[in-house]
């Protein structure tokens, strides 16, 4: 398969050199340093300790642009922040109408696909989200990944039918042995996962914590799950059911893994721009769109930002 994967960021880094090494052609975008040390000296992944090392094409998006078409590949992998969706169809916007060939996002949070869907048709999105998995760009060319990296993907927004290439795609990563579910409703799958990254990332970023210290104090663990129980009452504006017990099994599952500092703590200390909009931003301006209260995501977001609290969906990403 002919794979290009949107974003080498730690993310990103890690699916693609599992790719490589599975004899897909692998083509990555990225910018700056990393780019020229891609370019240089291949993709270097160290995870957990052991380093691997691949050869992919890597290019920028004016490159990409230039030298491709969209149906010069049979799959395209986003892994670019959510802060970036927008950017990113705003720059190849045009370039990926151009085609037919599936985008998967694995980005965090509920709102990528649909923008996808938005600019490039519904038929060709796939959902995805990255699970138990952690990890920086630690030097040019070089990702430092952590966790288990376990891949949940599925047709935009449920699908009972699967696509072939989508079969192909999880094959590949299945043997790699990459942990992999298919689902017929990975918009529920991305609820879930946003459940966590209310619950984990920003808190993380306020008292500079690791997941297990947020998910074993006390008193930062009853935040937590305060923020995991108004993002799934949030998640009902999209017609979808989160029971008390999901949101239990989301707490659980988070407190039971190894310590991740989270990707939201990452950003802040890179001085990066935060995913703020994604995350806590989508929870926040649905649960006002139902009149359900939100106390503690609103608080989370007072404390990380001056923007105002957002009330409506429209323009949440990428707001001035
Ligand atoms: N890291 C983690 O622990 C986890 C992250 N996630 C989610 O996965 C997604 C990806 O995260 P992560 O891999 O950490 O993010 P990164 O910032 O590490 O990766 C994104 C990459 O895309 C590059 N990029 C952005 N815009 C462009 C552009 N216009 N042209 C070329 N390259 C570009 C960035 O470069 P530059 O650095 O120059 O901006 C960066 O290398 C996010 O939604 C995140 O929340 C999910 C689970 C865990
Ligand atoms: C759930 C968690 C914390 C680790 O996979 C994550 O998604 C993140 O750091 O953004």
């Amino acid at each position: 398969m002919n794979i290009l994967v949107i974003g080498c960021g730690a993310i990103g880094s890690f699916y693609a050199e599992r790719l490589a090494n599975a004899r897909a052609t692998v083509t990555v975008t990225a910018r700056g340093a990393h780019l020229d040390a891609l370019k240089r000296n291949g993709l270097t992944v160290i995870h957990d300790g052991e380093t691997r090392h691949q050869d992919v094409i890597a290019c920028s998006h004016p490159e990409l642009q230039s030298t491709s078409k969209v149906d010069d590949f049979d799959v395209i992998v986003i892994a670019l922040k959510a802060t970036q969706t927008k950017a990113l169809l705003n720059e190849l916007g045009s370039w990926l109408v151009a085609g037919k060939t599936p985008v998967l996002s694995v980005q965090n949070g509920v709102d990528n696909e649909p923008l996808l869907a938005s600019v490039i048709g519904q038929a060709r999105v796939w959902g995805g989200l990255s699970v138990r998995s952690g990890g920086e760009i630690s030097q040019p060319g070089v990702a430092t990944t952590t966790g288990i990296y376990k891949v949940i993907i599925g047709p935009w927004p449920a699908s009972n039918t699967i696509p072939s290439n989508l079969t192909a795609l999880a094959s590949l990563w299945q043997s790699q042995h990459v942990p992999l579910e298919v689902s017929n409703d990975i918009r529920k799958e991305l609820w879930k996962k946003l459940i966590v990254n209310c619950g984990v990332n920003p808190l993380s970023t306020v008292t500079r914590q690791k997941t297990y210290e947020l998910t074993h104090q006390p008193e930062l663990a009853q935040k937590v799950y305060g923020a995991m129980q108004e993002t799934g009452r949030a998640a009902a504006y999209d017609g979808v059911e989160i029971t008390p017990d999901e949101v239990d099994d989301m707490f659980n599952l988070i407190k039971s893994f190894n310590s991740i500092k989270t990707s939201m703590l990452i950003d802040l200390e890179k001085g990066r721009e935060l995913e703020l909009d994604a995350i806590l931003g989508s929870v926040i301006a649905r649960c006002r769109l139902l009149g359900k209260p939100a106390q503690i995501t609103e608080s989370l977001w007072t404390e990380l930002t001056s923007k105002p609290l957002p009330d409506s969906l429209d323009g949440l990403f990428n707001r001035e």
